[in-house]
């Protein structure tokens, strides 16, 4: 099973540029997060944070129970490695074959033969697709399968923790609906612990377990998915429904003349840009027939249950809907199971 990612109070600063202040968040074991939040939020300085490559001047970041602020650079090394990193633009070596892209961390960091190694590329090949175009220079293919191949290389080490910065950047929405299918199959595959960094809103809809969002330097909330897609929160309703009407604004703040100003518009006749307005919940994606069921649902359903009674009582409702739900179809499940053995 995944790690877990927790954070204790951390802020991080460029300079006199605070980027966000006091961030604790859990990413429970082995369960899918996604961290959403408007450009320039620092959701990417977040991601590279929690692996090391940035420092924030506060707090602590616990790996698996180790506070990598304060841990040594051996521990740190050791701690990198339960990581498997997909960057935007997948941070493939130009001048390599996607073969030699994915065994390159093979080769850096074990000591495995050519021959395990090829066993090892071919199989992450495989699952993402790629088979076939492992001689291909980075240059040579779409932005979808450059994804998928950073993905690949990402999973070579087994990582116990993937981090996924806006896998839908340059993709059209039905790839990056096959690219969110593949990491949910791989978290039932693999049981990491998983955290999407994205502004994509059917992406936020659809796959994480559980939801945060960053929004003037404040991590505004983070917990199961319910209780973000039911929140009556402005700058959540207004992000999760692409609109411009609302806290968030051009340059991220905006002030309360501005809002005064285009309410007025919007009153007016004037588009707000939303496309459409999703009240409620849209169910979850499940990973693909065939694949090993997500472990992270069930333990994720222990969790909200314990927890259920200090959530806002729209996510309650929510969560009890789901619960009954997947209790309805453990029951099938048991009765087919029962039927299909003949002890009925
Ligand atoms: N190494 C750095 N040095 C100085 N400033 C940085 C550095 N990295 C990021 N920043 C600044 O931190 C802020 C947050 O950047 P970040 O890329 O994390 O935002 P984001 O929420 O991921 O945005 P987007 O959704 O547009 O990718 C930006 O103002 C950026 O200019």
């Amino acid at each position: 099973m995944g790690v877990e990612v927790r954070t204790e109070g951390v802020t991080k600063s460029f300079g006199s540029q605070r980027i966000w202040q006091d961030v604790s968040i859990t990413l429970p074991s082995g369960e899918v997060s996604a961290l959403l939040g408007p450009s320039g939020t620092g959701k990417s300085v977040f991601l590279k944070s929690l692996i090391g490559l940035l420092r924030p001047e506060r707090g602590s970041i616990f790996i698996d129970g180790t506070d990598i602020m304060t841990c040594s650079n051996k521990e740190l090394y050791e701690i990198r490695k339960l990581f498997g990193v997909l960057f935007q633009d997948g941070a493939l070596f130009g001048s390599m074959n996607l073969y030699d892209n994915i065994a390159f961390p093979l080769r850096e960091h074990t000591k495995k033969t050519e021959s395990e190694i090829r066993r090892v590329v071919m199989e992450k090949l495989e699952l993402t697709g790629l088979l076939g175009a492992e001689n291909k220079l980075p240059g040579e293919i779409s932005g979808g399968m450059r994804k998928r191949a950073g993905l690949a290389r990402a999973l070579v080490l087994d990582p116990q923790i993937i981090l996924v910065d806006e896998p839908d950047s340059g993709l059209d929405p039905v790839r990056t609906s096959y690219l969110a299918q593949l990491l949910l199959n791989i978290n039932a595959q693999i049981d990491a612990t998983i955290l999407i960094v994205t502004h994509n809103i059917n992406l936020a809809r659809t796959v994480p377990d559980n939801i945060g969002m960053l929004f003037r330097r404040q991590l505004v909330m983070f917990g199961p998915r319910e209780v973000l897609l039911t929140s009556e929160e402005p700058v959540v309703k207004q992000f999760l429904n692409g609109r411009m009407i609302g806290p968030i604004g051009m340059s991220e703040e905006k002030d309360e003349a501005q809002m005064a100003r285009e309410q007025a518009l919007v009153d007016a006749g004037h588009h707000h840009g939303g496309a459409e307005e999703i009240e409620g919940i849209i169910a979850q994606m499940k990973a693909e027939p065939g694949m090993p069921a997500r472990q992270a649902v069930f333990r994720r359903q222990a969790r909200v249950r314990e927890i259920i009674h200090t959530l806002p009582h729209a996510a309650q409702v929510a969560i009890q809907e789901s619960l009954s739900e997947s209790d309805d179809t453990l029951v099938m499940r048991l009765a087919a199971t029962r039927v299909s053995s003949g002890m009925e």
